[in-house]
């Protein structure tokens, strides 16, 4: 958890609570359990609310393997196989590249197992700011409200 507020990784009624955990070879695992909230059909999962699990998963394995403050500036992705309601998305995520500020990363998410078949590919650029974007542009007191903040290097 980077932010106890945050829709992704913090404690907020109707949230993910997602949580992810490095692994081997820098590869960042998250998981995203699907429940009657995160409906778009009648029993399966809304695409945009997987997008954002899938925003969370990959801004966490930027945050956590290059230690950059960052922002999502493109986030795509590609829905291979429909996910149920009361299934669990294992979300493996990597660092592709580094280009200046722009930093590239990708996932793939697996039903229910973490071999099972793949169900979302995602890609985005995430674009290195200053610290000062989080005080500017969202709350004045936001990077002691960031619980993680101490450990990005500005
Ligand atoms: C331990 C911690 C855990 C931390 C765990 C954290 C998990 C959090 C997960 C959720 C993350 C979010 O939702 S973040 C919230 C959603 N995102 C945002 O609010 C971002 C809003 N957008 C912005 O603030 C801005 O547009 C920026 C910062 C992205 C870029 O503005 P800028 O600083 O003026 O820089 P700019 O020159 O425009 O762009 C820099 C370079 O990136 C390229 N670029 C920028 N946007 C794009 C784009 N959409 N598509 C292609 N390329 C782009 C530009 O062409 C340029 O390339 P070149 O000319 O250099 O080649």
């Amino acid at each position: 958890m980077h932010y106890d507020r945050c829709f992704g990784c913090g404690e907020l009624d109707g949230g993910l609570h997602m949580r992810s955990t490095m692994g081997e070879h820098a590869l960042v695992h998250s998981r995203f359990t699907v429940t009657e909230a995160h409906q778009g059909a009648p029993g399966l999962a809304h695409g945009g609310l997987l997008a954002c699990a899938f925003d969370e998963a990959i801004g966490s394995t930027v945050g956590n393997v290059l230690r950059r403050p960052s922002v999502t500036g493109k986030l795509e992705t590609d829905f291979v196989r429909p996910v149920p309601v009361g299934s669990t998305l294992f979300i493996t995520a990597k660092v592709d590249g580094v280009a200046g500020r722009k930093l590239y990363a990708s996932a793939e998410g697996r039903l229910d197992t973490e071999d099972g078949p793949v169900a979302v590919r995602a890609r985005a650029l995430f674009v290195e700011v200053a610290l000062e974007h989080f005080t500017t542009h969202g709350a004045p007191d936001a990077l002691t409200k960031l619980k993680r903040a101490e450990q990005i290097n500005p």
